[in-house]
């Protein structure tokens, strides 16, 4: 930044006029504190920036700070005249870094003198306040004076910043320090207090305050302070009756802008694992006087979708908000929490829902107040460096890009939430992201079991090992849906249980590892960690529906097909692999049905995109069908919320895949459908599959699915599309692949200096052989035209096939009043056309059908028989 030239003049006036303010005024208009003012460092510490000359001449730059604190003692002895008027009181506090705040509170009678006490006991000695102040430096950010803001909110501190802004901007020629000097001016005007208002409250200082005017003061203060870069945390008020489904303990611990942004998020009754796991977990916010008092390790096993990323994340931001007396404060920044998850997607989801929870704590235009590094595969490592080190700690070969986070991008990242891959390949290049890691606060491990999984044990390991073995403040928890039973209970038992076991442990895969992985954790608490288990009675959601369709292998792009058509929503389909989702994805573009990809193979910025194009076209309501084609790779954690359908085109490879899979509906409380896609060859997997997933006893099925009923009639005509969308996309597959080998050759023959003519193939054998500049020898030529007329061809037959209505057997269209019955058919058994035309309530695609839901369907319970024959009736 240039340095900032200041009009001394311009500069005097407005501090004279800022200082004569008095509460009186603040009655009836905001204090704005001139532009000038605050650019001259008036009301910041700028150290050398002009004085404002006594006889109004300029001043050479003297290098001496003018500061109107100045003069204040501890308790706030002066500022702006406040401390005279009655039942105010005042209180100064200067950071580390020497920003500065005064903060003004209601003083009654009885507690005056005990709270200038406390105000003093809180501040640091005068000599240490004077160090710091030669400390500080231009970038401080200028006192917030809460009043200023008090009547306007947040508003007001744009306001000023934006003419701080302007002041600097106007200070760069002759011209603008006239224009700067002008609007300074209009701004001091503006803050004197008016004839009118002065003469209504002549009187204003001797009186006590009136308490209606104190409580719009006071909670509009606590407003300005939402996000005012030196907001005193122990200031912040919030009504826990607007939380009272929240348990009383946890109201009682959580700090209120925690209250705030959980309110702010809409999350007004706790789910059970935040219920149960928060009263346990929450560090309280003055320290601990008892070993009880102190926050429990835990593992936490709780069914998908019910809230767990919110019941670590509290717990983590809690423990920031201990640590500082501002949101804002700069004290040391250590890494109050390491999160590790299985997958980036998961990573940079859990990501966002912390940056939700830090924007609401601080309302609307309040400044992000702690810096979270999302450390994953597949983004720039650079800009990875940039997030975690605050730009004091960057190294040199590291660029200062701006920091989109403000004050906080000085600032070392204090939450890091990663994958493991990425993580270690960090620790390895640079011993500064290991140090940090050694004193980690809180260490979280989600979706634990899927850690081990992901056949990075030996690096998770080496992460594990960076941390402190002596540090017992640190705090352990371990997340997730699905962890084996017996395990957790010895999980659950003391670390020197835990280590015998490990001796003892003859099991091989993925037991022992997770028994290793406990082991290197080394939960510190000697209490050893609390287990929360609520996956006893189920693993999913209770609100989860679930049921199958019986088909063919070879049946089971139209049965998908079917239920796109059928029930409108957002389909999440998993695939066991990635060539499955490349072939399907074509195919459903042609019958006109929106779908995304997801696969491990697709890089890092195509994933994303994918993921938010499908999270855009799902809304409340929404009657377009859209669908995500996923392999395993989206099946744990990820949070779209409002998936209607999940759909196992596949069947899972474990009974934990079936649970993360399915839980990737029904989410929060919402209703969801998961349906298997059954083929005869995977019967057997699937019995043995219902064993595991029974709750209990071991070894006994879990009740069968229903099976979902089935509109036969349609199926040939879908099959009609389907064997036509299928050649178009084998037809434009051969083009397509015959263009690279064409361009591959003419590139080819350039590079050698080869012209290749009509009948003078380089190799008779190869058909690809063309000619330079040609766009390909004869045989190529008639093929590619043949590929692109039947490439027309089958177009144009789809598009007139998808124009058609699918009339459901047993409808004739000349006859208003008839209609099919049975399946998804009206209450009365039938759907009448006439009906579904007044009523607005016939199916989109079939004609002669009423519309229902997959669940209305599956809960009526016609089995594929009866269904059959009910259409056909
Ligand atoms: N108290 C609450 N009230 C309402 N919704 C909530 C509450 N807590 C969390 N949610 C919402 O519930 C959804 C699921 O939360 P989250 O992703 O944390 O679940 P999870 O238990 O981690 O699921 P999974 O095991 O599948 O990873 C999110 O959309 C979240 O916003």
């Amino acid at each position: 930044m240039p340095p900032i030239r200041h009009d001394k003049k311009a500069a005097k006036r407005a501090q004279r006029e800022a200082q004569a303010v008095s509460l009186r005024d603040l009655k009836w208009k905001p204090v704005e504190i001139p532009a000038m003012a605050l650019a001259s460092g008036s009301m910041g510490s700028r150290r050398g920036a002009a004085a404002p000359a006594a006889d109004g001449v300029e001043e050479e730059e003297q290098g001496d700070e003018w500061d109107p604190f100045a003069n204040l003692d501890e308790a706030g002895g002066d500022f702006m005249g406040l401390q005279e008027v009655k039942g105010v009181g005042v209180k100064y506090q200067e950071t580390e870094s020497g920003a500065k705040r005064v903060e003004f509170y209601q003083l009654d009678g009885d507690n005056e003198q005990d709270s200038q006490e406390e105000v003093k006991a809180r501040l640091p000695a005068k000599a240490d306040r004077k160090q710091k102040k030669a400390k500080a430096t231009a970038a401080t950010v200028p006192v917030d004076v809460s009043f200023e803001a008090s009547q306007s909110t947040s508003t007001a501190s744009k306001g000023k910043k934006r003419k701080l802004d302007e002041a600097e901007a106007s200070t760069s020629s002759k011209d603008n320090e006239k224009e700067a000097e002008k609007k300074a001016t209009q701004a001091a005007k503006a803050a004197k207090p008016s004839a009118a208002a002065k003469s209504d409250h002549d009187d204003a200082d001797s009186l006590a305050i009136p308490s209606g005017l104190f409580a719009s003061f006071t909670s509009n203060l606590d407003s300005a302070q939402d996000g005012s870069p030196s907001s005193t945390l122990s200031s912040i008020r919030f009504e826990d009756r607007k939380l009272s489904s929240w348990p009383k303990p946890v109201l009682s611990i959580l700090h209120p802008a925690l209250k705030r942004a959980v309110l702010g998020l809409g999350f007004t009754k706790p789910t059970s694992v935040q219920a149960k796991t928060l009263p346990l977990s929450l560090l309280p916010l003055s320290a601990p006087t008892s070993e009880e008092e102190r926050p429990r390790d835990l593992i936490a096993l709780a069914q998908t979708g019910s809230g767990k990323t919110l019941a670590y994340a509290l717990p983590i931001l809690q423990r920031v908000l201990a640590s500082r007396s501002s949101f804002y404060d700069s004290a040391s920044r250590p890494l109050h929490a390491l999160i590790i998850l299985p997958t980036r997607e998961l990573a940079l989801q859990v990501y966002e829902v912390f940056q939700k929870l830090v924007d609401a704590s601080v309302g609307e235009g309040g400044k992000k107040w702690v810096r979270i590094a999302p450390i994953v595969g597949g983004m720039s490592e650079e800009r990875q460096w940039r997030l975690l080190r605050g730009r004091k700690n960057r190294r040199n070969d590291e660029d200062g890009a701006a920091d989109e986070e403000g004050e906080e991008g000085s600032h070392d990242a204090e939450i890091v939430i990663g994958t493991v891959g990425r993580l270690w390949e960090l620790c390895k290049s640079d011993d500064y992201l290991p140090t940090r890691i050694r004193d980690a606060g809180t260490l979280v491990l989600d979706e634990a079991d899927r850690l081990l999984e992901t056949g990075k044990f030996q690096e998770l390991s080496s992460l594990l090992e960076l941390l402190d073995p002596d540090n017992d403040e640190r705090q352990t928890l371990l997340f997730s849906a699905t962890l084996d039973a017996t395990l957790q209970v010895n999980l659950a038992k003391s670390r020197a249980k835990v280590a015998r076991m490990v001796k003892q442990s003859k099991k091989g895969g993925k037991d022992a590892l997770m028994v290793k992985l406990v082991e290197q954790v080394g939960f510190r608490d000697q209490r050893g960690p609390e287990l929360v288990d609520l996956t006893v009675e189920a693993k999913t959601s209770e609100s989860l529906k679930e049921g199958k369709i019986d088909c063919l292998d070879n049946e089971k792009d139209l049965y998908l097909y079917y239920l796109l058509l059928r029930y409108s929503g957002s389909y999440l389909v998993f695939l066991n692999s990635i060539d499955s989702v490349r072939r399907l994805q074509p195919l459903l573009t042609n019958l006109n049905v929106q779908s995304f990809p997801l696969h491990g193979e697709m890089d890092q910025r195509s994933r994303l995109r994918s993921l938010d194009g499908f999270k855009k076209t799902i809304s409340p309501g929404a009657s377009k069908t859209s669908v995500l084609l996923a392999t395993d790779v989206a099946a744990r954690g990820l949070d779209v919320p409002l998936v209607s359908h999940v759909v196992h085109f596949h069947l899972p490879r474990s009974a934990d895949s079936y649970i993360h899979r399915s839980g990737r509906t029904a989410r929060a409380g919402q209703s969801g459908l998961s349906l298997v896609l059954l083929a005869p060859s995977e019967k057997s997997r699937w019995m043995s599959l219902r064993k595991q997933l029974a709750p209990t006893p071991a070894g006994s099925l879990k009740e069968e699915l229903k099976d979902l009923p089935i509109l036969h009639s349609v199926l040939g005509r879908l099959k009609t599309r389907i064997r036509l969308a299928k050649e178009l996309d084998e037809a434009r597959h051969r083009s397509r692949k015959e263009k690279a080998e064409d361009d591959w050759m003419k590139k080819m023959a350039e590079e050698a200096e080869i012209a290749l003519d009509d009948d003078d193939d380089i190799d008779p054998d190869a058909p690809q052989a063309r000619k330079v500049g040609g766009g390909g020898g004869k045989k190529g030529k008639g093929k590619s035209k043949e590929d692109a007329a039947t490439t027309r061809r089958l177009e144009a037959e789809l598009a007139d096939e998808l124009s058609q209505d699918v009339v459901v057997r047993g409808v004739r269209r000349k006859f208003l009043t008839g209609g099919a019955a049975g399946v998804g058919s009206g209450a009365d058994g039938a759907s009448s056309m006439l009906r579904d035309l007044v009523e607005g309530t016939g199916h989109a695609t079939f004609v002669g059908l009423g519309r229902s839901t997959a669940e209305q369907d599956l809960e009526a319970g016609l089995g594929k028989k009866k269904g059959r024959k009910s259409e056909s009736a």
